[in-house]
């Protein structure tokens, strides 16, 4: 495996590759987590995510400048920072610091070429993609328990997305072109899976419950219980079974089913200008542009509700 760090608009992510025995395809985890960044977080008793195959010694001849390469640094890298991590049983974190900290926000997503990388607005994964690095990076503000200071602590925004390369819910982009022609048929997109000879769902998530694992979540005395970000109840039954304990799902709205269906227009402006937007019109950030609408969109939304069981309550049945 290797890791690096990634600024994004949200603040620092450092992006992990993970290989696997199970298939031959690279699957990712995204951590977002200032503790490993800056030593300012350490006093505020937050646990890094640190990946412990990572972390690990890979033989005992490894040289600082490998262990840097492959990514077993802490910090930020630079000219004059140039440090390989300790093994990580030098540093272990109590499961009393653990206590104090509020889960961590996970979102296991899968691949999406067409929604991701060309905007299409036949799904929400693009959309979704984004609205989880957005989500996971947002600070919780904890109220003070000390009387004489009425000063709240802010607890960094922390967690992880694992990308899982599970394009077309596991059928691949070939067969996910074919059921898109069936779509433009008219058939959903449950149907037009089956038509093609596939399961509804043919993906798996024992590999995202391993590198959730291998980040410290889930196994033994210590392993820390997660937030889940989904609509999806295969996901949170399926990281169950991997032994990672789901202490609370957070759903995913869709955004066009809270903005552009209700009011006929949208301006993006850029954070901090708000003022001066005229009446009715609805201000979003620029770090929200990927919002997707549309017939195909909700006719896709309204099959995962309908056919595949997932929690979102659907526009206009009061559901
Ligand atoms: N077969 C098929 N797959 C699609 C279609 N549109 C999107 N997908 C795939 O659906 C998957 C979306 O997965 P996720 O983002 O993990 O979301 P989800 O499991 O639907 O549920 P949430 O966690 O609630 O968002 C990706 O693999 C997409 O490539 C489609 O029309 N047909």
């Amino acid at each position: 495996m290797a890791r690096t760090r990634i600024p994004t608009p949200h603040g620092p992510a450092f992006l992990h590759l993970y290989h696997n025995n199970k298939d031959n395809k690279e699957h990712l985890a995204v951590v977002i987590d200032p503790a490993q960044l800056e030593e300012s977080f350490q006093t505020l008793n937050v646990p890094a995510i640190r990946s412990k195959s990572l972390d690990a010694e890979w033989n005992p001849n490894e040289t600082i400048m490998e262990r840097i390469t492959r990514g077993a640094y802490v910090g930020k890298l630079s000219p004059n920072q140039q440090t390989a991590s300790v093994p990580p049983s030098a540093n272990p974190v109590s499961t009393q610091t653990r206590q104090e900290v509020p889960p961590a926000l996970v979102r296991i997503h899968s691949e999406c070429f067409t929604g991701e990388t060309i905007g299409s607005m036949r799904c929400d994964c693009g959309e979704q993609l984004d609205e989880a690095i957005r989500q996971i990076s947002q600070p919780t503000i904890r109220p003070s328990l000390d009387s004489t200071t009425s000063r709240p602590s802010i607890i960094p925004g922390r967690g992880v997305v694992v990308y899982l390369r599970q394009e077309g819910r596991g059928i691949g982009l070939l067969s996910k072109i074919r059921a898109y022609n069936l779509q433009d048929l008219g058939h959903d997109t449950v149907t037009a899976n089956i038509l093609l000879g596939h399961g509804a769902d043919e993906r798996r998530y024992d590999i995202a419950g391993a590198i959730l694992r291998d980040l410290g979540f889930g196994e033994g005395a210590n392993g820390e219980a997660i937030k889940l970000l989904t609509n999806n109840p295969d996901k949170v039954e399926a990281l169950e079974k991997e032994g990672l304990k789901v202490v609370e799902r957070v759903p995913m709205v869709p955004k066009s089913w809270t903005v552009h269906q209700q009011h006929d227009s949208v301006v993006i402006v850029q954070p901090g200008m708000e003022d001066g937007i005229a009446p009715g019109l609805v201000a979003t950030h620029e770090s929200a542009s990927r919002v997707v609408h549309g017939p195909d969109l909700d006719k896709y939304l309204r099959t995962k509700v309908l056919r595949m069981g997932h929690m979102l309550p659907l526009l206009g049945q009061g559901a």
